[in-house]
């Protein structure tokens, strides 16, 4: 008897709602024919932007915005129809909702950072049922940066945890900071703060896989900062700064996302305006980056991509111009072939695959 195994993945689009869309979208990928299909709303609500999965697949949090409020949901994921996320609750606070969200492997802690409001906040979460309990902790970040329009404040951009979970990075695009912080029941202290180039305003970041190195991205200044990662103590040295834009291109650039394969062999880099993917191969022995090559995303406003489980894709997700574009990736060279770029999602900001 032959069993035949789909090699299909399931993912969810979080998305704007100031227009046409409904909240979260689901849709399948199927990596033996390179296609996403069956993209359909899975969970109604307002500003869905940064979304992001249990390790086991069975919760994802959301960011959620609900009248003058902004917090946190969480749902519980039916993966066997395909992708229905029923609620389990939310945690909301008074003012602007944030803009990215993280849960540790372990499923006790959630962590959402605020671009609007400078902060970062911390959920305990029961491991048994997704329940997110009131926040454990808000760190109000106190900064600013020589660019008047974009630093008049901290702008918290990124709230995650390092690869051994044993510190928090939050990043501060209106203070040019990359923040580390331990983190015990939930509570957030500061242990580590590195100032990156005035006015290059850092956005994500991205750890590589044997946890010597992480990468930043810059919004204002287009740059990936490759830095050492000293994990005794959450503390970060600057390698590398080097764009991820053409050297000839002067019309608006902002740096948006940045991911790294789990080989630790490539660094990708987004760019809103030039409108493409950076490529960058890694010198697995220094952490220095060298330029591969730049990809349209095809599309306006590249605000997320994702590798797929099978790291042999990559989606990304144009804001602006609303469509989901797939990828080929090529594990040996990191370079990406565009399959599909017809797949409309309204305003989407990041697309999140269930764990493999
Ligand atoms: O990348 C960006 O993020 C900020 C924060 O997102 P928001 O959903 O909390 O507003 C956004 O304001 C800015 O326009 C965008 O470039």
């Amino acid at each position: 008897m032959t069993v035949t195994v789909k090699n299909e993945f399931i993912g969810f689009v979080g998305t704007y709602t100031k227009g046409e869309s409904e909240g979260i979208y689901s849709f399948l990928f199927d990596a033996d024919k390179g296609e996403i299909r069956d993209v359909k709303p899975a969970a109604q609500l307002d500003n869905p932007t940064y979304l992001t999965i249990s390790k086991d697949n069975r919760y994802l949090y959301s960011v959620i915005k609900k009248g003058d409020y902004g917090g946190v949901a969480g749902f519980s994921i039916d993966a066997e129809s395909g992708g229905r996320l029923d609620p389990i609750n939310s945690q909301l606070q008074d003012g602007a909702s944030p803009c990215h969200v993280s849960v540790n492997s372990q499923i006790s802690n959630v962590l959402t950072a605020n671009y609007h409001k400078g902060t970062v906040e911390s959920y305990l979460i029961n491991g048994e049922s997704g329940f997110i309990n009131p926040t454990a902790s808000i760190v109000k970040h106190e900064g600013s940066g020589p660019n008047k329009e974009r630093q008049e404040k901290s702008h918290l951009h990124f709230a995650g945890f390092t690869p051994d979970e044993k510190f928090v990075a939050a990043i501060d695009l209106g203070a040019d900071n990359v923040m580390t912080y331990k983190v015990h029941d939930g509570k957030l202290t500061e242990v580590n703060r590195l100032s990156v180039k005035p006015g290059s305003g850092p956005r994500h970041i991205a750890f590589h896989p044997n946890g010597k190195y992480a990468y930043v991205m810059t919004e204002m200044s287009s740059e990936v900062i490759a830095l050492k990662y000293n994990n005794a103590e959450g503390s970060f040295t600057e390698l590398q700064y080097i764009s991820t834009i053409p050297e000839d291109f002067s019309e608006n650039n902002q740096g948006s996302a940045i991911h790294i394969s789990s080989d630790g062999g490539f660094v990708y880099a987004g760019n809103r305006g030039h409108d493409s993917i950076a490529v960058f191969k890694v010198n697995q022995e220094s952490g220095h980056l060298e330029m591969v090559v730049i990809t349209s995303t095809e599309g306006e406003w590249p605000r997320d991509f994702v590798l797929d489980p099978t790291e042999n894709f990559l989606v990304a997700s144009n804001q602006n111009s609303g469509n989901l574009v797939l990828f080929s990736r090529d594990k040996s060279t990191g370079k990406l072939e565009l399959l599909q770029s017809n797949v409309s999602v309204p305003d989407p900001v990041c697309v999140k695959f269930l764990h493999a």
